[in-house]
């Protein structure tokens, strides 16, 4: 299965790290999966036999640049590879844009129209236009996945869709923000300050390109408005969300809280047609207190009642796990 990498920062280069490490898996349990082209900001790299996808990383952190992979390497829009390198299915991953959903509302519709699959861990489009670009994937009959836009590595969208298919979700209540969760845990359990937690979480690759749509709460906000739209039957935008973040959160608030048996933490809810995003405060046993970059979600549903996941929601590897999962998902439904 061919396939076009759009994106090749922390989660594009996690993506190659996993196809590159499970190449002999694939292989035996289903096919090659060749990455026939990856894009940055910069340009593409393009070769239909499937790049070396360790030279690719190796280029891009020594030269930040994609074009610069030697001889396969060329100044060219991702829409232009898009529409014309042969592939399966396009992983598209550049960053979120919450206001505009661009760049990665034009590369996924522009992908549908070229009758490639897409896979997606980009909230923008999704919380901005999820019904239409549902549409459009019905209408160019192409699969359209995106696990990893919610809790990264933490199954939940397809659980919903699939292991709970029939059930009516009524409420979602969770941590759906890693980096967030992260900077919590380091100021409550190691008394960090707020910079450094957040200097630590930007070098893990968890964090947002701005990290503000973490720390001001509008990630989970476009995670929710996800869930409440994809498993919940609701029409919703971002708009639609009450958002508070943390920034007004200090170790000395956590340790007050720890003092009288709680933890502090960035939910978001949907419950009764309302979407909320707001720190609260969990008792210290609750299933909800994960750390780090845990997330947790807990669904409230009419046939199998309460059901709780925790996975972690962010991270290279993590997120490509989902990925992953969506591209194997591909290949059983258009090879079989
Ligand atoms: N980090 C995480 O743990 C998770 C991230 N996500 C989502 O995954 C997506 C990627 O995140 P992440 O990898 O961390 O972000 P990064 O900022 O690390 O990487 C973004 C990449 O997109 C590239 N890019 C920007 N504009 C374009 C364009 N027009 N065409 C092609 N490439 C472009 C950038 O190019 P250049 O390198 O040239 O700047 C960069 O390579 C985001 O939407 C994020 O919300 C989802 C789940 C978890
Ligand atoms: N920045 C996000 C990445 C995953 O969606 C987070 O921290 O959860
Ligand atoms: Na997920």
């Amino acid at each position: 299965m061919d396939i076009i990498i759009v994106g090749f920062g922390a989660i594009g280069k996690g993506v190659a790290k996993v196809l590159h490490e499970k190449k002999e898996y694939l292989e035996k349990n289903y096919e090659e999966f060749r990455v026939v082209a990856i894009t940055d900001s910069s340009g593409a790299a393009v070769d239909e036999n499937g790049l070396d996808l360790l030279k690719a990383i190796e280029v891009k952190e020594k030269t930040r640049k994609i074009k610069n992979y030697p001889e396969k390497g060329k100044e060219i829009s991702s829409i232009d590879v898009i529409r014309n390198v042969e592939a399966d299915v396009v992983v598209e991953v550049t960053p979120s844009n919450l206001e505009t959903g661009e760049p990665a509302k034009t590369h996924i519709l522009e992908s549908f129209k070229n009758k490639k699959h897409v896979v997606t861990a980009n909230k923008g489009p999704l919380a901005l236009c999820y019904k239409e670009l549902i549409e459009e994937a019905k209408k160019y009959n192409v699969i359209f996945r995106h696990e990893a836009s919610v809790g990264g590595a933490m199954p939940i969208i397809n659980l919903a869709k699939e292991t709970l298919a029939g059930n009516k979700i009524l409420s979602i209540k969770g941590i759906l923000n890693g980096t967030t969760n992260y900077i919590l845990t380091k100021m409550e359990k190691e008394g960090l300050d707020f910079e450094t937690a957040l200097k630590e979480a930007k070098e893990l690759g968890i964090a947002e390109t701005d990290p503000t749509q973490d720390i001001e709460g509008l990630d989970t906000a476009a995670k929710i408005v996800i869930l409440a739209n994809s498993i919940m039957g609701m029409n919703k935008t971002i708009k639609d969300v009450k958002v508070k973040g943390i920034k007004r959160i200090t170790p000395e608030a956590l340790f007050l809280a720890n003092k009288r048996g709680y933890t502090i933490k960035l939910i978001g809810q949907i419950k009764d047609g309302y979407l909320i995003v707001e720190p609260m405060l969990v008792p210290i046993d609750s299933p909800l207190n994960v750390k780090r970059t845990l997330n947790v979600a807990m669904f409230e549903t009419d046939l199998a009642k309460e059901v709780v996941v925790v996975g972690r929601g962010a991270g290279p590897i993590e997120t490509a796990s989902a990925i992953l999962s969506d591209l194997i998902h591909i290949y059983n439904s258009i090879k079989k």
